[in-house]
């Protein structure tokens, strides 16, 4: 039987350990056939939003939802293994004692044997990994047993994906590509995914809506590129990246064109600092590193320091005297309250 895919809800979702609110009235939505990250600091409540989603922990207040379906409202939470959806984890979780295709069958024991082993070596296939079917968690890397365990979560069918930080354990030169290649094949499968992840460039690079969490609420959520564009306040803009906060009456006149409030706050992301010899107000470039593809300038503007991120062909020594502007689409005002 095929079930068209439905989105997975929180809505108004609480959980309270020892009097305190570690999910406080979150609602969130995920929509079929795109991955949503849940982007937020240590403690922030990301994995119990994810247990509330999954039914390993009772909702406080609120339901959970997927389509008009309640899995979880107070009093009531429908069994993890009776919802039909994929957990991912950091550890791989894989039974050691199972090889690669049993692992993937695992959760396929209700069908007949062969159709079970068929579709789980078509899942096995499809990761990359058709030629280690036989091989024991112990026998594949950390990237082969995390595709194994991702083999394993979509063979079922199920009807969303849930991933706690599924790739960080994974070593920086595999992770990109394993990565890639799961979150294809989970896009592919149209069902709702959440990707926990504490990682900012991991959830521009890898999702295509993006809740950001802090203290047990979701702060902001919508597309990638809106939450990065249009941060609703400071601590959203400074949770997808490293920024510049100035204080309103501290930035030189001139740097941007709209009025600025004395008591207003500034949010400019590196890349929005932009060296250009051509502009009245001056930097000097007190230090100048190269990260990789873009340079990172530290510059002082008068009694001001800002960072800046550009191109390596754009970098300039220290000691440089320069002219700057900032991209208006990369800087943010916000009202003092509003942090
Ligand atoms: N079973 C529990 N009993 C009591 N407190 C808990 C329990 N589980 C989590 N907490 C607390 O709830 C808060 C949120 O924890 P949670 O693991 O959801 O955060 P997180 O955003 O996933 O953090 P991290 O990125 O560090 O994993 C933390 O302060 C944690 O100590």
């Amino acid at each position: 039987m095929t079930l068209a895919p439905t989105p997975l809800s929180a809505q108004d979702v609480s959980r309270v350990y020892d009097g305190l609110a570690v999910v406080s009235g979150v609602s969130l939505d995920l929509q079929p056939g795109a991955i949503t990250a849940l982007l937020g600091g240590s403690g922030a409540g990301k994995s119990t939003l994810l247990r509330l989603l999954a039914g390993l922990e009772p909702v406080d207040t609120g339901k959970v939802c997927l389509g008009e379906t309640i899995l979880s409202e107070p009093g009531r939470t429908l069994a993890p293994e009776k919802r039909r959806i994929g957990l991912i984890f950091q550890d791989f979780a894989l039974f050691p004692h199972l090889t690669a295709l049993q692992n993937v069958g695992f959760g396929l024991a209700n069908l007949p044997k062969d159709e079970a082993r068929a579709i789980a070596t078509q899942w096995l296939s499809r990761l990359g990994l058709g030629a280690r079917s036989g091989a024991y968690p112990h026998e594949l890397s950390g990237g082969e047993q995390q595709r194994v365990a991702i083999a394993r979560a979509l063979a079922p069918r199920p009807a969303a994906i849930l991933m706690d930080e599924p790739f960080s354990g994974l070593d920086p030169s595999l992770r990109g590509t394993v990565r890639e290649e799961a979150l294809d094949a989970i896009r592919a499968a149209g069902v709702p995914a959440l990707l926990v992840t504490h990682d900012p460039a991991e959830a521009l690079e890898s999702a295509d809506h993006i809740a950001i969490m802090k203290l047990g609420r979701i702060l902001q959520q919508g597309k990638a590129a809106d939450v990065y564009l249009k941060p609703q306040g400071a601590d959203i803009a400074a949770a997808l990246g490293p920024v510049n906060i100035i204080a309103g009456h501290d930035l030189p006149a001139g740097l941007l064109k709209e009025a600025i409030a004395p008591d207003a706050i500034i949010v400019i992301r590196p890349e929005g600092v932009i060296p250009d010899a051509t502009s009245p107000v001056s930097a000097t470039i007190v230090s100048s590193r190269l990260t990789g593809p873009m340079a990172r300038l530290v510059m002082n503007v008068g009694d001001l320091q800002l960072t800046s991120l550009v191109p390596r062909a754009l970098s300039l020594p220290a000691g440089t005297e320069t002219g700057i502007q900032l991209d208006p689409a990369l800087s943010f005002m916000f009202a003092s309250g509003n942090s």
